[in-house]
């Protein structure tokens, strides 16, 4: 029988790719009518910043697995086909054909944009493996399955998912949970490894990553409070003191003796941003209110004082959520603070170990090894670079990846507006505003869940630069848009008041106005400018609209800002606006992924 060629689909697959459900057409005029001609490029481009497409097993390769004849030494030259000529004293090309602007274009400097590349789907997780990473999953589907202790169970029902019914773990909770604790099958006990583990935790954005590793490190973390002797024997002593104080009538100075986790965290968070330390810090605060453990936060919007309650705190701390800069100050004047530490997290772990971040991040990771037991990285996008390093560096690392890793749900759409066209002439202020303005009109139809109320639509608007935040926020301002503007360098405190808005799940209403005027003014309609300060993490349930006032400069931007939209499950809207300077070709890539629902790689 002769075999399928590697990259040919069979036809069983075809017929199932053609049966899948496609989503329903964009049936908004103001998109249909200024739609871009998606043109296709005539040759794909290279990127700098590339998605890994074989996040679920590390990258294979190296210097064994180069063909001899690329190899340098010796036997480099052996069985070469072609002359080995050293690329630097070759003459120059030939130029073919007689246009001396085809000539330049072969020998031009290349274009150095951080452009797209996407040609691929994620064609080497094969079938095979989608299937049983789905079989996987399947073995857990709810959380009474973990082998979490009781209290952390009552603490998803009491607090974080209070009001709601029948919560199934996600697709990477199912994976991740069961691999971090070292339980093998459902209702099963865990197993303790002697060694230290290291975790890659890769699955779509808004899929629950957070819980993912939050869970199982606090699991670890209390079993092991009720074996640690220092502090068995605090609680002894701290017992004792409270019964004298009550029988004598004692009326002098209560119990101060500080705890012996003081300083000393057990569960390290790594993020890059004070929001996002915020938010993750919220979360394990909620657990905490019923698991019974003390959770802060260190960030740069901190005061020094606040800083310094946070860590020397009389009860103690047990996990320290942070953004690795300040976590690494306190490091270098205090340094047993990370003597303790036995599940190291490191979410977005793109950002925290590129090139900006990575020296500072991997001066905790070092200093925290010795008494490490967990080690997980996490992140929505793994560039190859990133896929690479961690390979090289651990290379016993489990890797538990997503099926769909590295693509926008086929449940966020994505419109374009071409800006380059009447009647916007690339006024891309102006094209935003009646995009926003087309957005508060649909939502008018839709009643709230009160009568006589409207839905009040939450909009992320994402500019590349910060500059622009204050300028387009003002411009909307001005057309009767209420926009705010956030950006790194907005004043103190305000960042999270300015989000809560856009992350709370509440529903926003307001009166529905008796008539629709004429007067430029939008009620129903509450718009974030901002840069990518917001487009990492940021639980943004509430968003359904997401604008990409520029185009992002990569593919995992695209990502991450698309993702704030769409979130566990949710629906959700993008809209491009693409101007004369934007690469159209690298949008109109995006969207034919995200209508295939293939990866952007
Ligand atoms: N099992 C679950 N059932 C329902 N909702 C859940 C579940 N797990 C998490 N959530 C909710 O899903 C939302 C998104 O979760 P989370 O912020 O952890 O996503 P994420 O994967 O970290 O996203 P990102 O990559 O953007 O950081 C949160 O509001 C969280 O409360």
């Amino acid at each position: 029988m002769r075999r399928l060629p590697s990259q040919t689909v069979c036809s069983s697959c075809l017929i199932a790719i053609r049966q899948r459900p496609l989503p329903p057409r964009i049936s908004q005029p103001w998109i249909s009518e200024r739609f871009v001609s998606l043109r296709q490029p005539s040759k794909p481009r290279p990127s700098r910043m590339v998605l890994s497409n074989q996040v679920y097993r590390p990258p294979t390769g190296g210097k064994s697995s180069r063909p001899r004849r690329q190899v340098e030494g010796p036997f480099g030259a052996m069985n070469r086909t072609v002359a080995n000529i050293d690329p630097s004293r070759r003459g120059p090309r030939p130029r073919t054909g007689s246009s001396t602007e085809g000539a330049k274009k072969n020998d031009g400097p290349r274009d150095e944009r951080k452009a797209l590349k996407m040609q691929r789907a994620l064609a080497s997780v094969s079938y095979t493996k989608r299937m049983s990473l789905k079989d996987r999953m399947g073995d857990y589907d709810s959380f009474d399955q973990f082998d979490l202790l009781p209290k952390i169970k009552d603490s998803l029902c009491d607090e974080l998912f209070k009001g709601l019914v029948d919560i199934k773990p996600t697709p990477v909770q199912r994976l991740a949970l069961p691999a971090i604790m070292g339980q093998s099958a459902p209702g099963q006990p865990q197993k303790k490894s002697s060694e230290m583990e290291s975790f890659l935790l890769a699955a779509e954005t808004g899929s629950g990553k957070t819980l993912a590793y939050l869970l199982p490190a606090i699991d670890a973390l209390k079993r092991a409070e009720a074996e640690d002797p220092d502090i068995k024997a605090y609680n002894e002593r701290y017992a004792a003191e409270k019964e004298y104080q009550r029988t004598s009538n004692f009326k002098g100075k209560p119990f101060d003796e500080p705890h012996p986790t003081m300083a000393r965290p057990k569960v390290v968070i790594l993020v890059p941003t004070a929001e996002l330390a915020q938010q993750v810090m919220n979360v394990s605060k909620k657990i905490s209110h019923v698991v019974k453990f003390k959770t802060e936060m260190l960030s740069s919007d901190l005061r020094p004082q606040q800083i310094q309650r946070n860590l020397y705190g009389p009860k103690g701390l047990d996990v320290i959520v942070s953004t690795p800069h300040l976590l690494a100050s306190i490091a270098d004047s205090d340094p047993n603070i990370l003597s303790r530490v036995t599940h190291l997290i490191v979410d977005e772990a793109d950002s925290l170990l590129d090139r900006s971040f990575s020296p500072v991040t991997t001066s905790i990771i070092e200093r925290a090894m010795p008494s490490l037991q967990k080690f997980v990285c996490c992140s929505a996008t793994i560039p190859r670079k990133l896929n690479n390093y961690l390979a090289t560096t651990y290379p016993k690392m489990h890797r538990i990846t997503t099926p769909n890793l590295h693509a926008i749900p086929r449940r966020v759409q994505l419109g374009v507006i071409d800006v380059s066209r009447d009647p916007y002439r690339n006024n891309k202020d102006l094209a935003c505003a009646d995009a926003l303005y087309t957005l508060g009109k649909d939502a008018q139809n839709h009643e709230g869940p009160v009568r006589d109320e409207i839905d009040v639509r939450r909009v992320l608007v994402f500019v590349n630069e910060r500059e622009k935040t204050e300028q387009l926020a003002e411009y909307l301002r001005g057309q009767g848009i209420q926009a705010t503007a956030l950006h790194r360098d907005t004043p103190e405190k305000r960042p999270g008041e300015i989000l809560e808005v856009f992350t709370m799940a509440q529903p926003l209403t307001i009166k529905a106005p008796e008539k629709v005027g004429r007067s430029r003014k939008l009620d129903n309609v509450k718009v974030l400018v901002v840069t990518d300060l917001a487009s990492r993490g940021i639980d943004t349930l509430a968003v359904r609209h997401v604008i990409l006032y520029d185009v992002p400069h990569t593919t995992i931007d695209f990502i991450h800002r698309l993702g704030r939209a769409g979130r566990m499950g949710r629906r959700g809207r993008g809209i491009v606006l693409a101007g004369n300077d934007d690469r159209k070709d690298v949008v109109a890539e995006v969207k034919r992924s995200m209508f295939m629902g293939q990866a952007l790689i």
